[in-house]
C-alpha cells in the first residue's frame, strides 16, 4: 500500500541498478535514483516510486531512449559512463568479495560495439485501456511487470537488426488474424546474419499446415534469411551463417550466439591468450564454437555440449583451411561431468549457461589440469564454481568483467584457473 512521500538520500545503486537510500524504518529502493540524489519518494513498502529530484546527481545524464522508465531494459541509461562502468565492475566485486578476496578485478571491458545482433522480443494482444485493444503488438516487458511495452525501434540494436521489430510486429499480426482471439502470448527469438534476418518463433505451439504456408509466403515477402518455430524450418530461403572469428558457421535455428559482435571478440581473444602454447584442449559448453574455432588454429581441441545442431555446425565449420578439425561430442555436462577423462587435456574452457555446473567444477577441482579458463554470464554461480576450484588447488589471480548488455545489470566475466602444482589440495567445499 503506498504509504506518504518521503525525502530521501541515495546512497548507491542496486544489484538491479534502483537508487537505495538507508531510511530508519530500513532499505527503500528507487528505480532511477542516482547515488547522492535528494528526492522525493512515494513508498511502498520498501519500494519507492520517484516521484521529483531535489538534488540531481552531477553525474546524471539525459536519457537516450524514448521508452526509459517503461522498458523493462536499460535501467541504467541516466547515470554518466564512467560512472556506470564503475557501478557495473563493482557487482562482480561485490559477489566475489567473499568467494574469492584475494583475486584482483580488471576494469570493465566495454563490449556493445555496433550494438545487440540477437535479442528475445514479445508478442501479446493489446489490453484494454490500450488503443486499439486487441490488437497484436510486439516488444520488451514493462519495467517490474507482465505488461508489454510496445516498441517500434530499440537503440541498443545493432543497425542490421533494425529490421526485426517490424518483421515480428508483421508476422505477429498474421499469426493473430490467422488464428483469432485463442492466440496464446509468444516470443521471437530474432538474430542478424551474414544473409539476413533469422527469426525463431517460441511458445506458439505446433501450427497447422495451412498456418505455415501463410507464415512462410509473408517471410519471403519479408526477405527473411529464415523463419522457424520453436527449432522446425517453415522457410529458409537462405543459410543463415554468423561470423566466430574469420569463420563462417551455420546457425541452427535459435542456437545460443553471443548477443553482441563485440563481447564475442572481447571473449575469445582472453581465452586465446590464456591458452596460448596449450595443445589438448577440451571446450565444455562450447556452442558453435565461440573458443574452438580460434583456439583450433593452434591446438587440437575437443568441443561437448547438449545439443547436437551447433556441434555439428562448428564441426564443420573447423574444416576450414588453417585449422585443426575440431572434435565434437555431444554430452549432457551435468549428469556426466568430464572426470577421469579431464588427464588427456593439458587446457579446459568452461563455459556454462547461468545455473553454472557444479558438478564439474568439482570433477575439475578433483583432476590435474594445469588451467582452467571459466566464462561466465552469472557472477553468483561463477563464484559458487570458482570457491570449488580453489579449494581444489587452483589459483585465481584476475577476473574481467565485460559488458556485452550496456545499460542493463547482465554482466559477462572470465577468469584464469592455475593449478599451482606445490600447493595441497585443500579439502573440497560441500
Ligand atoms: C553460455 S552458452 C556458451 C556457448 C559457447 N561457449 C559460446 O560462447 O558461444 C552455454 C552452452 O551450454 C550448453 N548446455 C546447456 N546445458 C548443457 C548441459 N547440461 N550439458 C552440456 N551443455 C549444455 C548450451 O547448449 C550452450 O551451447
Amino acid at each position: 500500500m503506498i504509504d506518504l512521500c518521503a525525502h530521501l538520500t541515495i546512497d548507491r545503486l542496486g544489484q538491479r541498478g534502483e537508487g537505495i537510500a538507508q531510511t530508519a524504518e530500513g532499505l527503500v529502493f528507487v528505480p532511477y535514483a542516482l547515488p547522492h540524489e535528494t528526492i522525493i519518494a512515494e513508498i511502498d513498502g520498501e519500494r519507492g516510486h520517484l516521484a521529483e529530484i531535489l538534488t540531481p546527481s552531477t553525474e546524471r545524464i539525459e536519457a537516450f531512449c524514448p521508452a526509459f522508465t517503461q522498458c523493462g531494459g536499460c535501467a541504467v541509461q541516466t547515470l554518466a559512463m564512467a560512472s556506470y562502468a564503475q557501478w557495473k565492475r563493482g557487482l562482480v566485486v561485490e559477489v566475489l568479495r567473499h568467494a574469492c578476496p584475494d583475486t584482483k578485478i580488471a576494469p570493465l571491458v566495454d563490449a556493445h560495439g555496433d550494438g545487440r545482433r540477437r535479442a528475445t522480443l514479445h508478442a501479446r494482444l493489446s489490453l484494454e485501456g490500450q488503443a486499439p485493444a486487441g490488437t497484436m503488438q510486439v516488444g520488451f516487458m514493462r519495467a517490474r511487470s507482465h505488461a508489454l511495452i510496445a516498441l517500434t525501434s530499440c537503440p541498443l540494436f545493432a543497425p542490421t537488426l533494425s529490421s526485426a521489430l517490424p518483421a515480428t510486429l508483421a508476422l505477429a499480426q498474421t499469426l493473430a488474424a490467422l488464428l483469432g482471439p485463442k492466440i496464446k502470448p509468444f516470443d521471437f527469438i530474432v538474430t542478424t546474419t551474414l544473409t539476413g534476418l533469422d527469426i525463431d518463433l517460441r511458445g506458439a505451439g505446433p501450427l497447422s499446415k495451412a498456418v505455415n504456408e501463410k507464415l512462410s509466403s509473408l517471410a519471403l515477402k519479408l526477405g527473411l534469411a529464415r523463419l522457424s518455430n520453436h527449432g522446425v524450418v517453415l522457410l529458409e530461403r537462405e543459410t543463415p551463417l554468423v561470423r566466430i572469428g574469420r569463420w563462417n558457421v551455420a546457425l541452427p535455428p535459435g542456437a545460443f550466439l553471443q548477443a553482441t559482435e563485440a563481447g564475442e571478440a572481447a571473449l575469445a581473444s582472453r581465452v586465446v591468450a590464456a591458452l596460448a602454447g596449450r595443445r589438448k584442449i577440451a571446450d565444455l559448453f562450447a556452442g558453435l564454437g565461440t573458443f574452438s574455432l580460434p583456439l583450433a588454429e593452434s591446438a587440437q581441441v575437443h568441443a561437448f555440449d547438449l545439443e547436437q545442431a551447433p556441434l555439428t555446425a562448428l564441426a564443420k565449420a573447423s574444416h576450414a583451411p588453417g585449422l585443426h578439425p575440431v572434435e565434437v561430442e555431444r554430452r549432457d555436462l551435468f549428469r556426466r561431468p568430464l572426470a577421469t577423462e579431464l588427464a588427456g587435456y593439458d587446457a579446459i574452457v568452461f563455459d556454462p549457461p547461468r545455473a553454472g555446473a557444479e558438478q564439474q567444477a568439482r570433477a575439475l577441482a578433483a583432476s590435474v589440469v594445469p588451467v582452467v579458463v571459466a566464462v561466465s554470464c552469472n557472477p553468483q554461480t561463477f563464484a559458487r564454481d570458482a570457491s570449488i576450484l580453489r579449494a581444489g588447488g587452483y589459483d585465481l589471480r584476475e577476473v574481467t568483467p565485460i559488458d556485452q548488455f550496456r545499460h542493463s545489470p547482465h554482466v559477462e566475466l572470465i577468469g584464469v584457473f592455475e593449478r599451482q602444482p606445490q600447493k595441497k589440495k585443500r579439502r573440497l567445499l560441500g
